[in-house]
């Protein structure tokens, strides 16, 4: 495949949470059109309102892989030989590209599955895909560089790319698919924290989210190390220090890095090899 990305019909099956991100994320980066998405799933009815959105919904696999020739694998590593099952008379190596966002998962353990030499680019992003802010990883042991090309594109229309070995996907997953939660989750404890000092909950939840969107973008725009921007904030004797301080005493970062070491190791056992 040569052409670019957005000239071509794509398949997402699995309309999950992560399916559904991907297509919105898409459409909404103007690039892609919803008629060029089919998405499948099983419970069809859940996908009703993207009807609207222009994009063809079905749970026919077989149909989706036939009338596509990027395929996107977004099940869950529980469900993937399942499906794979049911589409390996439709995968042809010669035409179709895949792409799986699964964790877990390699390139090898889908080939082997379907039997076929069929090229696989992994890609982990996160998702903030849904608002085009996805840190997606990309990895793939058998692709063209043309593919990968292609692949980078069409994640780079939602967010941005890094291409990775592939040993290291199940890192990437702890550190930005599953990342976005832990961040999520101190946010929503910063806000909480606001709420005891006098803030309403609402408030606090902005104020806490923008705040931590400026330190974010603060690293990005600068290219700064988090300590010396840290340094800037800390005054000798002062109110930030202290709190930083008594987050540490807590284990703050060390319960950051110990979550992050067991997300990664979880990554790697999530996909059991049915017969
Ligand atoms: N959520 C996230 O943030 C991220 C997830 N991932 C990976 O993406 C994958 C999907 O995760 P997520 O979206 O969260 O999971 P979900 O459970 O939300 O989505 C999985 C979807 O697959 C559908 N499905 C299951 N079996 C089939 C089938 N045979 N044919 C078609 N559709 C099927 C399910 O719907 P139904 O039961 O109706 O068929 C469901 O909607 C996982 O492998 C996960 O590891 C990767 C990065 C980030
Ligand atoms: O929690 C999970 O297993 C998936 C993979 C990365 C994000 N969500």
């Amino acid at each position: 495949m040569t052409t670019t990305s957005n000239q071509h019909k794509i398949a997402i099956l699995g309309g999950g949470n992560m399916g559904v991100a991907l297509a919105k994320g898409l459409v909404k980066s103007g690039k892609y059109a919803g008629n060029q998405i089919t998405i499948t799933r099983r419970n069809i009815r859940a996908l009703q309102d993207l009807v609207v959105q222009g994009f063809t919904i079905t749970d026919n696999n077989s149909q989706a892989v036939r009338e596509a020739d990027i395929v996107v694998i977004a099940v869950l590593p529980q469900q993937l030989d399942g499906l794979l099952d049911s589409i390996r008379d439709e995968v042809n190596a010669a035409s179709h590209l895949l792409i799986s966002v699964v964790s877990g998962v390699s390139v090898n353990d889908i080939t082997n599955r379907l039997d076929k030499q069929v090229q696989v680019v992994r890609a982990m992003p996160n998702t903030a895909i849904a608002i085009q802010e996805s840190m997606t990883c990309l990895a793939s042991n058998n692709a063209t560089k043309e593919n990968l090309a292609l692949v980078k594109e069409l994640f780079d229309t939602v967010g941005e790319t890094i291409e990775i070995h592939e040993e290291l996907m199940t890192s990437a997953t702890a550190l930005c698919a599953c990342g976005i939660a832990f961040f999520l989750r101190s946010i929503r404890a910063a806000s909480q924290g606001g709420t005891e000092i006098g803030f309403h909950a609402a408030e606090a939840l902005h104020m806490a989210a923008q705040t931590a969107k400026g330190a974010a973008a603060l690293l990005l725009a600068t290219g700064n190390h988090p300590e010396g921007e840290i340094d800037k904030v800390t005054s000798p004797k002062g109110c930030t220090i202290a709190g930083l301080n008594e987050m540490e005493h807590a284990g703050f970062s060390s319960a950051m890095i110990k979550g992050i070491r067991l997300s990664a190791i979880k990554a790697g056992d999530l996909y059991v090899k049915s017969n």
